[in-house]
């Protein structure tokens, strides 16, 4: 037996005696890109940590069978070496095929080969009895559909095959500006009509200035187009050099060219990595100095994606921020950023267009897609990600604000952030009926659903027992950033396992 099937073994036999005791396990990978505050207890997880290889890359077919815990920067390292790509690779790096898929992950492909799920080809996946059965497209369909985004709560999935495209050496960007969120949407719409376009995604800085940019995979870029990195210590972070592009671009008037980079691979799929699209601009406001080129050239280990995720859950940050992805019809999206710009201000706004299948399988309905998004449809995920206010009852409400406002506009929430529906409206959003039925067939009702799993436990606001000077100087401080985030940074650094609970 080789060393996968052994492993298999072993969870499997874990999975069954957690069935036969009836424990709610949950299923850990040794980290967690999601922002959700995990309860994840030592004696009550599925340890998929050593299933982290790529076990075989076909070139004649184009697939790779990987395990799941192989993060995205290992996925491409690997199936590069056979000068292939993964069509939707998520663009932080740390992110894992088997969370993407269980999850749901999109990137700047996304408006053309659908979310990272659509990019799967089939299944291994151990069921709550602990048997190990293979689904796909054509066989076990109903779970393979039912296991696109329902968070493992149908099984513990320990192998991925995976559909890949031809390589090239660098992705060349176009930086197309514009003036307004009507202008990025139109121009999106406009550039995705052209078939050569491989990547599109857009950043708004305020509500009058943004760039749309569009990708062309190539190994001989246009003559004259510099070469861009950006996993460097030394290299910009990308937001920021967009913005200095276009604002270079501007002042050379309007009607010139769009401005253009040539990216090597890896730099163009994990650009916004380092800074974290530009969640790392709170990181400085709080811990350092005016002088940011140097504290960012200082202080570059830790404003890696790998890192600024554990320091964030390290310091239980979660409640503070406010992270949401969301999808929303084109149609709507002028007046979800309009909503986000009266209720919170926060700019910069990321736009991404997400098609809900892929073109090999536009009729597929995933449990990822919810009942809001049919077949092919076009969605424009827009990233919102900022300090939320002190209050926690405060930052409950805006967070069900947005949900609201999104319910109203026909969107679909990522569910890797923090969610505070009601059983009831969660199920408008997702079939519950047809996840139950996937449920039964399957044997998974012993596990957790997925409501129990996404959705934020709201804590007592109200003030429980007395308010001791020692209390009161304990919030103050641990409230600030600073303190908080340092103590993050310091345990991510030093501290061990902390995302297990005894
Ligand atoms: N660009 C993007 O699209 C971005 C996506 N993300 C999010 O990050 C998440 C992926 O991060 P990652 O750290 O890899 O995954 P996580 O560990 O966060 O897992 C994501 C979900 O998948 C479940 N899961 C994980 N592994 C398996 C498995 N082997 N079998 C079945 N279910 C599994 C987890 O279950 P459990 O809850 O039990 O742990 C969890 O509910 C996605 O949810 C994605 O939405 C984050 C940032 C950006
Ligand atoms: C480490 C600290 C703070 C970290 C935050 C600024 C980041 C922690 C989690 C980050 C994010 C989570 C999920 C995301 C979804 C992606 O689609 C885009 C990026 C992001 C929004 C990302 C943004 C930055 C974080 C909020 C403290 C200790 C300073």
């Amino acid at each position: 037996m080789n060393d996968h099937d052994a492993a298999v073994k072993h969870i499997a036999a874990k999975v069954q005696g957690f069935h036969d005791r009836g424990v709610k396990f949950r299923i850990y990978h040794g980290s967690t890109n999601s922002t959700r505050t995990s309860p994840y207890q030592k004696d009550k997880i599925i340890d998929t940590s050593q299933l982290n290889h790529v076990l075989t890359v076909d070139k004649e077919k184009k697939t790779a069978l990987v395990e799941p815990n192989v993060s995205m920067d290992v996925l491409l390292r690997e199936t590069m070496k056979a000068n292939l790509v993964p069509p939707v690779v998520m663009e932080l790096p740390g992110i894992t095929v088997g969370g993407g898929f269980a999850g749901m992950s999109g990137e700047s492909s996304s408006f053309k080969h659908g979310i990272f799920d659509c990019t799967i080809n089939s299944l291994e996946i151990v069921l709550a009895n602990g048997s190990i059965v293979h689904a796909s497209h054509t066989s076990n369909q109903d779970l393979f559909n039912g296991a696109a985004g329902s968070c493992g709560t149908l099984g513990v999935i320990t192998l991925l095959e995976l559909q890949l495209i031809d390589a090239k050496k660098y992705v060349e960007l176009s930086y197309h500006p514009v003036s307004s969120t009507k202008e990025a949407i139109e121009k999106s719409e406009e550039l995705m009509r052209d078939p050569s376009v491989e990547y599109i995604d857009a950043i708004l800085f305020s509500s009058t200035s943004g760039v749309v940019m569009t990708g062309h995979l190539t190994d001989a870029p246009t003559p004259n187009t510099p070469i861009q990195t950006f996993l460097r210590r030394r290299d910009p972070w990308f937001y920021i050099h967009a913005q200095r592009l276009i604002a270079r671009q501007r002042k050379k008037g309007e009607k010139s060219e769009p401005a253009r980079v040539a990216i090597p691979l890896p730099d163009y799929f994990f650009r916004y990595d380092r800074g974290a699209f530009w969640g790392g601009l709170h990181a400085f406001k709080y811990f350092m100095t005016p002088f940011n080129r140097i504290t960012r050239y200082l202080l570059d280990h830790f404003m890696h994606t790998r890192v600024m995720f554990h320091a964030f859950h390290a310091a239980g940050l979660g409640d503070q921020t406010i992270v949401q992805d969301v999808a929303v019809p084109l149609s709507k999206v002028e007046e979800f950023v309009k909503y986000l710009d009266d209720s919170l201000g926060s700019w910069p706004l990321w736009l991404c267009p997400v098609r809900g299948t892929s073109p090999s399988h536009p009729d597929r309905q995933s449990f990822s897609q919810g009942t809001r998004v049919k077949g092919d449809q076009l969605l424009m995920n827009v990233g919102v990600w900022c300090m939320g206010p002190k209050d926690y009852a405060k930052f409950v409400s805006m967070n069900r604000d947005i949900e609201a406002e999104v319910e109203k506009l026909g969107g679909l929430k990522c569910l890797y952030a923090h969610a505070y529906y009601t059983e009831e409206e969660f199920w408008k959003i997702y079939d519950r009926e047809w996840y139950e039925e996937l449920r039964k067939k399957y044997g998974a009702e012993g596990l957790p659903s997925v409501y129990d799993k996404v959705i934020s436990k709201p804590r007592e606001t109200g003030d429980k027992g007395k308010k001791t000077l020692v209390r009161r100087v304990k919030s103050r401080v641990w409230g600030t950033w600073p303190i908080s985030g340092l103590y993050g940074v310091y345990k991510a650094a030093f501290g061990g396992e902390y995302l297990l609970k005894r």
